[in-house]
């Protein structure tokens, strides 16, 4: 579904990486981990097409993402669902009407009634629907974002450090949805520092553990 073949990016001037292929299939699930600066968070906006890769290819759902214009890569990230690092949200609106924002930009407003509610007491939320946004914790933020990047029922997800910030318990229940998402077959994409809870999900869900260290993407191995 999302294939980046020999990808190369860096910024001013300077190679962050190069030549990194990776290939995510329906129903595949990774962890991206490595240091801090590596490029996870690069590499992750390669894949939603929200960087365009400097050499190499990065093909979404089959198509050259270098040779889409501006709505067909629209079209494209409404099958990806992205948790982003720092969670924004617009603080003027409540959070049901925050993880329904996706369908509203792309006019199927309609389609939140029936699923916002469930989707809500999934994340475990169903109480703060109203809520604004800066009334949540930060774990109840976390969800809400997850909530936010599948409501459009997205066929990969990206998430960028879902469980920053949150305590264990928080983070195992983040997962949990995220290997439920997985089992109904959708391609999970996960950047993480935190190999303890790597260790403990890694089984569960048959998951790749890359590291990406000093420009090259590897198999991590020992560490875990
Ligand atoms: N827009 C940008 N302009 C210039 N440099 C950038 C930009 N975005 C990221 N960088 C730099 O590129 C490098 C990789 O950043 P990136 O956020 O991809 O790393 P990361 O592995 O996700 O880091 P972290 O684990 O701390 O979130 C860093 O040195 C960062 O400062």
């Amino acid at each position: 579904m999302i294939e980046l073949d020999q990808v190369s990016y860096g910024y001013g001037g300077a190679t962050l990486f190069s030549q990194l292929s990776l290939s995510l299939q329906p129903g595949s699930f990774h962890f991206l981990t490595g240091p801090s600066g590596a490029g996870k968070t690069t590499l992750l906006r390669l894949c939603y097409a929200d960087l365009r890769a400097m050499a190499g290819r990065v093909r979404l759902f089959g198509q050259n993402a270098a040779q889409l214009d501006r709505d067909a890569v629209a079209m494209a990230r409404r099958r990806i669902g992205v948790v982003h690092q720092d969670c924004q949200f617009l603080d003027h609106l409540s959070v049901a009407e925050n993880i329904a924002l996706p369908l509203t930009v792309a006019d199927r407003a309609h389609e939140a009634d029936g699923n916002l509610q469930e989707l809500l007491s999934w994340v475990g939320l169903g109480q703060q629907a109203g809520q604004l946004p800066p009334e949540l914790s930060g774990g109840e933020r976390q969800r809400a974002a997850l909530a936010r990047a599948v409501i459009m029922s997205p066929d990969v997800i990206i998430a960028d450090e879902p469980t920053g910030n949150v305590d264990a318990e928080m983070s195992q229940r983040l997962l949990t949805l995220l290997i439920e998402l997985n089992k109904m077959g959708k391609a999970i994409l996960i950047a993480t520092h935190d190999l303890g809870m790597i260790r403990s999900m890694k089984s569960d869900v048959n998951a790749r553990v890359l590291r990406l260290k000093d420009g090259a993407l590897t198999q991590a191995g020992a560490e875990l």
